[in-house]
């Protein structure tokens, strides 16, 4: 008898989010993922219902042949036993052998094989399309859904589990789409053909090798959890190395910087030791598996040719029957096998859709008023009416902010650390929502338009420059995608970053990497401005680099910043004394309350906390 192990050797990637913070500790509680821990995730009909409608649209055109195959392909199988039988019995009994018979029943069986073949290849090959297009669609679906979320969302996880969602959850998916459904199916008939048969071949026989079906199936699906949860360990403990790692060398200059790579080894080393440890585990498990199932299948063996012996004997079951009935019972344990994979896979997909589902579900917090107008081409003119907001219930940031901002004005807003400057600027553009008052521009409350239409409508350029991997051009160019070359040139020119560009090795053709790290903090910062002003927005943000640059630097950005906030009213959390004399309107925030308002002269000859700010620029600027 043939007993056919497959065990799932791969990473088993269920998981699902918990509450509780993993702590890893050598020298110290560190960070890691929290979404990497494992908790077993119960059959769900409606999630599973969810996850197969994305099978629908091709299901009509690609089902029906894949099911063709199937059956063709088990049918073919089920005769070839079948046909074995009838050589043993009628072509080569000793009493009437037919050479000529025992010719065809092996031509008949090759005829079997091929189409087999032939079934199998085609059924595979339209499952694998199946199974690639509902990744695909369910990744588009994830990826456009978490472009769309709001920066609470991301507040509250670190890039990481996002990734792991968006790649393993969904590609942990990939399998059952490919051959779980088909498998499943293609097992359940099988096995019904299989029973069928044997109990027609000889009733007593069947029902004595059948008893030992449900003992295989339950030692198999128990065992099968066990192994997935000692796979799903060592997945986990790769998870951590990897959270880990990113982490490691997001940090390394800090690491280098502190000499903390001796103890940064060390968090490693117990990180990595324990990913060996639970690998051992699993492989272990999966090594007894196989022997276990082969001992089960022994024993239905066993029974097989003690009883089919005695019923032979009996005349009521002939050689060749007896030689069918052992190949059927060898068939017999691969499709009770691969259920129980097929078991697991489902708890896995469970859980990875679960997951996945979760972020789906998530509604982005700032979304358009089903009633939403588009906002129309702005001046901007602004009023903060009452501004109350909190990040999280009971914590005020903002504790009642009132301002009114003409068209064109230039607003430097100060402040010590944490007064609020930030979420001023992060209110503006709706990124989040206020938790009380009214935030008007030209007279439109922000909540009554359509996002799109007021952020389109607004620029900002961000302390922390994001520069993305591709070439200055391309970067420069994400302020409006379809701005000429000339036009991005000019840009360029006209905030002084064209002379840097000009100087490096493929001009504006020059591939910079992921974060522009090539680039110096200046020029990245000039790149930014170029950026915001080919968008040419109306309003424009902006949060001040605090790095000190050199004074040649320094001026050059202090002209481009001159001609970004011509014509727009402008936000700057202004941390250079020079930016902030410029503006027409110094807001000094306290604890999330505006304490003073106005020009430098003003400010400064109420010698309050603006001049206090002021007199210790050396220490805050
Ligand atoms: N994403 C967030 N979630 C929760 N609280 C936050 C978040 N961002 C800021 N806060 C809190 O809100 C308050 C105001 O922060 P904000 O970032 O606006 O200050 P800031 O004046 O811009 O400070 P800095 O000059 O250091 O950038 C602080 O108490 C801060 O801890």
């Amino acid at each position: 008898m043939s007993t056919h192990v497959n065990v799932d050797r791969h990473n088993d990637p269920t998981s699902k989010t918990v509450k509780k913070p993993i702590g890893v500790s050598t020298g110290g509680e560190r960070f890691v993922y929290k979404d990497d821990d494992v908790i077993d995730k119960a059959f769900d009909w409606g999630q599973f219902r969810r996850l197969f409608a994305y099978m629908k649209p091709y299901a009509k055109q690609l089902l029906p042949l894949i099911g063709l195959m199937m059956i063709l392909g088990t049918i073919t199988k089920l005769t070839v036993p079948f046909l074995t039988s009838m050589a043993i019995d009628k072509a080569i009994s000793p009493a009437n052998p037919s050479l000529k018979m025992l010719y065809m029943i092996a031509a008949g069986i090759f005829v079997l094989y091929v189409v087999q073949w032939v079934a199998t290849a085609y059924r595979i090959k339209y499952m694998n399309i199946i199974g690639q297009r509902v990744i695909y669609d369910l990744r588009a679906d994830l990826f456009k859904h978490i472009q769309k979320l709001s920066f609470n969302f991301f507040d509250k996880r670190p890039a990481g589990s996002v990734l792991v969602r968006v790649t393993n959850d969904v590609n942990s998916l990939q399998e059952l789409f490919t051959n779980g459904v088909v498998n499943l199916m293609i097992d359940c008939v099988q096995l019904v053909g299989i029973v069928i048969i044997l109990l027609l071949i000889n009733f007593k026989l069947g029902l004595a090798v059948i008893i030992t079906v449900p003992i295989m199936f339950l030692i198999s699906t128990k065992l099968r959890v066990k192994i997935r949860r000692a796979w799903q360990d060592v997945r986990m403990k790769g998870s951590r190395i990897n959270s880990h790692l990113n982490e490691s060398i997001q940090g390394i200059r800090v690491t280098q910087a502190y000499t903390q790579e001796k103890e940064n080894m060390e968090f490693f080393d117990t990180m990595n030791k324990d990913a060996k440890k639970s690998w051992d585990k699993a492989t272990t498990m999966n090594q007894g598996f196989g022997p276990l199932i082969e001992i089960t299948g022994g024993f239905g063996t066993l029974i097989l040719f003690w009883f089919g012996a005695y019923l032979i004997q009996q005349g009521e079951l002939t050689i060749g029957l007896l030689v069918a009935f052992s190949s059927y019972v060898g068939n017999f344990w691969d499709p009770i096998n691969r259920l129980g994979q097929m078991y697991n896979q489902l708890l896995v997909a469970m859980a990875s859709s679960e997951r996945i589902f979760e972020f789906m579900d998530e509604k982005p917090n700032i979304d358009d008023k089903p009633n939403a107008t588009t906002l129309p081409q702005i001046k901007g003119n602004i009023t903060f009416r009452n501004i109350v907001f909190e990040y999280e219930k009971g914590r005020q940031a903002l504790k009642g902010i009132d301002l009114d901002v003409d068209a064109g004005q230039t607003i430097a807003l100060v402040g010590h650390t944490g007064s609020g400057k930030s979420t001023i600027i992060n209110l503006i553009s709706r990124f989040y929502d206020i938790t009380d008052g009214q935030i008007k521009i030209d007279g439109y409350d922000i909540r009554d338009v359509k996002v799109e239409s007021l952020r389109s409508q607004i620029g900002i350029v961000l302390q922390d420059t994001f520069i993305f991997s591709g070439t200055i051009r391309d970067n420069i160019r994400f302020g409006r995608l379809d701005a000429t070359d000339e036009e991005i040139e000019a840009v360029a020119t006209a905030v002084n970053a064209h002379e840097f560009i000009a100087k490096l090795p493929g001009g504006y053709e020059t591939e910079v990497e992921e974060r522009g790290n090539m680039l110096s903090m200046g020029q990245r910062q000039l790149l930014s401005f170029a950026r915001a002003l080919l968008a040419d927005p109306r309003i424009l943000i902006l949060d001040e680099a605090t790095a000190s640059i050199d004074t040649e630097t320094e001026l050059r950005i202090q002209e481009a910043l001159k001609v970004l906030l011509q014509g727009r009213t402008s936000f700057i959390v202004a941390h250079r004394l020079s930016t902030i004399r410029h503006a027409d309107k110094i807001v000094v925030l306290d604890h999330g309350e505006i304490k003073e308002e106005g020009s430098h002269a003003e400010l400064i000859s109420r010698k309050g906390i603006y001049n206090g700010l002021i007199e210790a620029q050396y220490r805050f600027i």
